[in-house]
């Protein structure tokens, strides 16, 4: 033996292993470690897909570790709206994105590691993966007060949060994932988790909020990289294996044949915020016009992400009844986002070239309507 058991070693796997993810079985003999070299979310979590539908993992099981730039994960019933600051993650060049497993939100970046384990469906046990996950800790911090909690949560000293857990349960296969916050910016997660939007009326599934800390914060050497490998040692250590890590690219089609339109369809519009189950809202607003304050009131049926009904109320002395409803149905169809609504507006006043009021007061009421999304 070259390296010592208790040594991890890394290797790339195109370099060693061209050809097809076929031949991850012979890489693997129980347990298979694989590490993403992309911090992209849309790519790892396309990687979990393809694993989940085209490895043998009666055969074997599968632990990846994948880290991402800044991002949030919604769960796959959930409600963006109502679950995060749009227009902040907007503005901080934060992504958006959905997973395939339930349950709730989580922030990530390059402080947040992500867990998953893949086994058979006869395997699969989460609390089993969560002592393996609280062994690794202690491997570096013995005296490290971490404890799993009946969600599956891990707490750090009786009360942070520090790992959030979801699943997917395939018909044969399932997985496992959880996040792991070594180094996490704790400033921004609080502020992007929180939504600005009210009067959402919707059966999504809500998240549980939890006080959150960093494992860091208890002692400096719980670091991303320390952690991923203790993790990974563990794992081995459980399959009798040498600790290697395989680092892969996810955008490798000759890895992961046929990945490429599982990134595309995580990318999309219609994924991301089209899967949201049905909502309503229903919001009054003032606007501030030639000071005068004019009250309004907006209902709309959100269905698949587009408006399917809108009613919106103003006094008609202030808009026309005509005119409020040609806005009306100019929105009718249109997407529940910032930039279509702008678009249509836009377009819906060059049928009044030469009416300034008309502009004013429809500019006025697109704002608000911006403000809800
Ligand atoms: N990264 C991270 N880790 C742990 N806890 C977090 C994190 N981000 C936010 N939170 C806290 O958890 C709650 C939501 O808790 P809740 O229990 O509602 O949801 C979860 O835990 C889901 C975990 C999903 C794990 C997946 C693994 C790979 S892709 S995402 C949130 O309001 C914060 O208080």
């Amino acid at each position: 033996m070259l390296f010592s058991p208790l040594a991890l070693k890394r290797i790339c796997v195109p370099i060693l292993c061209h050809g097809t993810a076929a031949r991850f079985g012979s890489l693997a003999r129980e347990g298979l470690i694989l590490q993403s070299a992309s911090s992209n979310v849309y790519e790892n979590l396309a990687v979990e897909d393809w694993i989940h539908d085209h490895m043998d993992l009666e055969q074997k099981s599968v632990l990846f570790l994948w880290r991402n730039s800044p991002t949030v994960v919604i769960g796959r019933h959930q409600n963006p709206w109502k679950e995060c600051n749009l227009r902040l993650m907007r503005e901080k060049g934060i992504t958006l994105a959905r997973r395939r497993s339930g349950g709730g939100t989580v922030f990530h970046d390059l402080g947040n590691i992500n867990l998953t384990f893949f086994t058979s469906k006869k395997k699969y046990d989460r609390m089993e993966n969560l002592h393996l996950v609280i062994r690794a800790l202690k491997s570096l911090q013995p005296y490290l007060d971490v404890q799993t909690t009946k969600r599956y949560d891990l707490l750090l000293d009786g009360k942070y949060k520090v790992s959030g857990t979801a699943s997917k349960l395939g018909r044969t296969v399932a997985y496992h994932h959880c996040t792991l916050l070594c180094s996490a910016d704790s400033s921004l997660l609080p502020l992007v988790l929180y939504s600005p939007y009210d009067g959402i009326h919707s059966n999504a599934t809500p998240s549980v909020p939890s006080l959150v800390q960093n494992l860091s914060h208890a002692h400096p050497s719980l670091t991303c990289e320390a952690v991923m490998d203790a993790v990974a040692k563990e794992y081995s250590f459980l399959y009798d294996d040498k600790p290697i890590i395989h680092v892969v690219d996810p955008s490798d089609e000759a890895l992961f044949p046929g990945i490429t339109p599982k990134i595309k369809e995580l990318c999309t519009w219609d994924w991301i915020y089209g899967k949201t189950p049905k909502f309503d809202v229903q919001k009054t607003f003032q606007i501030l016009h030639k000071d005068i304050v004019v009250d309004g009131n907006i209902t709309m049926s959100i269905k698949n992400g587009h408006i399917e009904s809108c009613s919106l109320a103003l006094p008609s002395h202030w808009l026309s009844a005509r005119h409020s409803s040609e806005l009306q149905e100019s929105l009718v169809g249109s997407k529940f986002c910032p930039r279509e609504i702008i678009f249509l507006v836009t377009t819906l006043l060059r049928s009044y070239p030469d009416d300034d009021d008309v502009h004013t007061k429809w500019n006025l009421i697109c704002e608000k309507f911006v403000a809800m999304m």
